[in-house]
């Protein structure tokens, strides 16, 4: 188990250069599947979730190369489908949420696929029924080993048939995996309550670039009329959204004054203007943010009618439930009063105890929601010994501690790794006292 060392209380400046996004790349990987043709794919982050799922295509028999900083091209013109019966794969497949998404286009590509229970955030309930009944409806027979935990679709001889589909839920994953079953189907798919993150859209933006037929990009109705082979292609991760909405989070709390380049500011959605309801200055510079240094603090706005401040998420293009535990740590150091409501996950906000020993003011009223009164730097937190529950958490303890008087130590830093490349280089580079101590 990795520890970070944090001395905070210290102001940061510079620039930062923003990764590619985890959950944009953990499609596109798996969309390589789907062609015997070279793929290449530039900007993806280097960061555990995503060097788990090449290493599982590589256990796969893709061909893999590396051929610079985060670009790759990957052929899958021999894939070994034993190795998804193997232990390993059992073992390999269940250490990320991601590998989920390697089940569609397997299914589509070999006419089975199959996936044991998928790791990930434990923040909750995570159901895969949206991604089986959409297979389902595409035709495929489900198989489910309760005991070994381990999931399985094998389709028609005939192969998968397109058909009309609402969705229960836009799931992000489901939505990726019945997507790329759907390009290779017979006929023409529907989807509808699809999700449309940036995600989806860069998604389906490729698989059309390598021959597929998708309408509707960017909305929850996506059309797919089947094609019979798909082509390689190249294809260009977004900057990560998450990671920016964190950086964002860490500038305010430390009154630090940072310039996030190069951040695809059109595909943010509500994340600046949420940020400016603490009070955040999100200031716009071509295609960078500029974060100037809050030496007088941010302060909470209000509704129209005077009420006090809700913050919650909802599907894409709502705010998405990524950045809420980084909100609400930032937010105990506004001059005001906010709630923070996570609807999506019921186990994500049990962190906030550990911002409570540090001295914040929060109330958690329900699994899903927390008041957060802020001090308005009148008092700093103080540090303390922790452990990182969740990706999300994790970065947002780790913004608390760099704003913190003293020396923080958080265990279980691999969580924080899943998602963000070389935190401690990069938050040094930019003046933070931060050690990796194991
Ligand atoms: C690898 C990856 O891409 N992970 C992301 C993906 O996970 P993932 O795709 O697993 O999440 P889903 O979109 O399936 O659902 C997330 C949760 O929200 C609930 N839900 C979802 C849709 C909806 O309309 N109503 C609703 O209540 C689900 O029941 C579930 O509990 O999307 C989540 C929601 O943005 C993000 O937190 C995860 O970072
Ligand atoms: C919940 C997250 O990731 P995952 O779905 O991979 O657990 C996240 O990125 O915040």
């Amino acid at each position: 188990m990795g520890t970070f060392q944090i001395e905070g209380g210290h102001a940061l400046r510079g620039e930062i250069n923003p990764q590619g996004a985890k959950n944009e790349a953990l499609q596109i990987v798996c969309a390589v599947l789907l062609t015997s043709e070279k793929v290449t794919i530039h900007n993806i982050p280097d960061i555990l979730d995503v060097n788990k799922l090449i290493n599982i295509l590589g256990s796969l028999g893709v061909k893999i190369e590396k051929i610079g900083k985060g670009s790759y091209t990957f052929q899958s013109d021999e894939i070994d489908l034993d190795y998804l019966e193997s232990d390993k794969f059992k073992q390999e497949g269940s250490g990320l949420r991601g590998s989920i998404m390697l089940v569609g286009p397997l299914l589509a590509r070999f006419g089975k696929g199959y996936i044991p229970r998928p790791g990930g955030d434990k923040i909750g309930r995570r159901r895969l029924d949206t991604h089986f009944e959409g297979f389902i409806k595409l035709g495929a027979e489900f198989k489910y080993n309760r005991e070994e935990r381990f999931y399985g679709v094998e389709a028609p001889k005939s192969g998968l048939q397109g058909t009309y589909m609402l969705l229960e839920e836009a799931s992000v994953t489901g939505t990726a995996n019945i997507v790329m079953a759907a390009v290779l189907a017979n006929g023409k798919t529907t989807i509808y309550n699809a999700a449309c993150e940036p995600y989806l859209q860069q998604l389906c933006k490729m698989l059309n670039s390598m021959g597929a037929n998708i309408k509707g990009v960017g909305s929850n109705l996506l059309e797919i009329e089947g094609v019979k082979s798909l082509k390689g292609c190249t294809h260009r991760v977004l900057p990560d959204m998450i990671e920016i909405g964190s950086w964002i989070g860490l500038a305010a709390m430390t009154k630090s004054e940072i310039t996030i380049k190069n951040v695809s500011w059109n595909d943010l959605g509500l994340i600046p203007v949420t940020f400016r309801k603490l009070g955040i200055k999100v200031e716009q510079k071509g295609d960078d943010i500029f974060i100037p240094a809050h030496k007088d603090g941010y302060e909470v706005q209000s509704f129209i009618d005077g009420s006090i401040m809700n913050i919650s998420d909802a599907p894409w293009p709502g705010f998405t439930p990524d950045l809420l535990s980084i909100m609400l740590v930032v937010a105990t150091q506004a001059r005001g009063s906010v709630l923070i409501h996570q609807k999506m996950f019921e186990s994500r906000l049990f962190f906030v105890d550990k911002l409570i020993d540090m001295g914040a003011k929060i109330i958690l009223c329900d699994p899903h929601r927390a008041t957060v009164i802020g001090h308005d730097f009148k008092s700093s937190l103080r540090a303390t010994t922790m452990s990182s529950p969740d990706i999300r958490a994790g970065i947002s303890l780790l913004i608390a501690a760099l704003s913190a008087k003293g020396t923080s130590v958080i265990h279980n830093i691999e969580q924080i790794d899943r998602g963000y490349e070389d935190i401690d280089g990069r938050l040094k580079a930019l003046g933070a006292k931060i050690t990796r101590v194991a």
